[in-house]
């Protein structure tokens, strides 16, 4: 259903100028926001990607706990003072942790099998 067609339906509370308008002027927000997040994400897995080839290089693990707890405790801190749910931001941040680690492990088992081919 879109804004105008809802709109039709509904009684407009006193006060309200323009809901339409109003509300796709918080969506076209929303989109750039959307757009912002998706350019952050992509930078952030390029760089993931650089450490997992650097840990698979360097026989190094692809998970590191403790790093992991630094950055969900620092994580929560900046969500207390933006007003952000902490358990949302930690929640966040591991589902994005979890998927590098998958991409870490990845990278290892094609070094080590590269390695394996190796004379
Ligand atoms: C990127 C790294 O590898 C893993 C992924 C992390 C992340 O996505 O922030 C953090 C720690 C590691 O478990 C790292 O060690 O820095």
């Amino acid at each position: 259903m879109t804004a105008a067609s809802h709109n039709e339906t509904q009684t407009i509370p006193a006060g309200e100028a323009d809901p339409v308008a109003e509300l796709g002027a918080l969506r076209q927000s929303i989109d750039n926001i959307d757009m912002a997040l998706v350019a952050m994400l992509a930078e952030r897995f390029r760089c993931t990607q650089a450490v997992g080839e650097l840990k698979a290089r360097c026989n190094m693990p692809p998970a590191d706990p403790q790093r992991e707890a630094r950055q969900i405790a620092r994580l929560r801190e900046l969500a207390k003072s933006a007003r952000l749910d902490p358990d949302f931001a930690e929640k966040f941040l591991n589902f994005i942790i979890r998927e590098v680690i998958r991409h870490h492990e990845a990278i290892a088992r094609e070094d080590g099998a590269v390695a394996e081919t190796r004379p």
